[in-house]
């Protein structure tokens, strides 16, 4: 029988440090969970980013079918039994109770991860490697009105806060917030993302 697969899905601003608190959970947790990421299939060369930039295609065209082929992705990981360690940006409304739906048979773990908008815009100027503005877009956006099952601040080391998180992960609780949110977008709840 296929176990019950679990995911931990680290929620934030881009810069605000998501991969690098991915990075040490998956070094420290005591089972192996796939780390998952947008940032992994647009750097190995999935994504054609170069024909994108250059205009050859249009992004606009193609984003929905791309995400949505993305959360689709991890239904199959989760479905075979993985475990995942997912970092994702919820950047449309809909995403959370589409995501929440389709993650239902498995055991998920919402995590915020908080950083100032001033280190934000430090760490997106420093890295270099962001459009400059996305971080404080995000920040103004992806945060409101959303409930999770951990906040963090990305103030402490990657180390101390994978320690905090696989900690207060391992005494999760049930229903978690993704348990309430696909109630909540279940037909006649009124609150359908469909
Ligand atoms: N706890 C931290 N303290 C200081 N700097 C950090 C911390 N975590 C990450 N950084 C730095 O911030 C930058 C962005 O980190 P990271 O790539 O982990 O963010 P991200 O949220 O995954 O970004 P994106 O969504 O854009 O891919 C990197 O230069 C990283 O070294």
């Amino acid at each position: 029988m296929v176990e019950r697969a679990k995911i931990i899905f680290i929620h934030g601003a881009s810069s605000s440090g998501k991969s690098t608190l991915a990075r040490a959970v998956q070094a420290q947790i005591g089972a192996p969970f796939w780390h998952v990421s947008i940032d992994h299939l647009r750097d190995s060369g999935m994504v054609p980013m170069e024909r994108f930039r250059r205009g050859d295609f249009r992004w606009k065209e193609h984003r929905a079918r791309f995400f949505d082929g993305f959360h689709r992705s991890l239904v199959a990981y989760a479905s075979a039994g993985n475990n995942l360690l997912l970092e994702h940006i919820l950047e449309e409304p809909g995403w959370a109770s589409e995501l929440a739906v389709m993650l239902q048979p498995f055991d998920v773990f919402f995590v915020a991860l908080h950083c100032e908008l001033d280190e934000l815009v430090r760490r997106e100027r420093l890295r270099a490697d962001r459009p400059i503005g996305s971080a404080a877009d995000d920040f103004h956006r992806i945060h409101v009105g959303q409930c999770y099952d951990l906040e963090l601040g990305s103030g402490q080391a990657a180390d101390d806060a994978a320690a905090q998180l696989i900690s207060a992960w391992s005494v999760r609780r049930s229903p978690s917030v993704f348990d309430t949110l696909a109630l909540e977008a279940r037909p006649g709840s009124g609150k359908s993302p469909f």
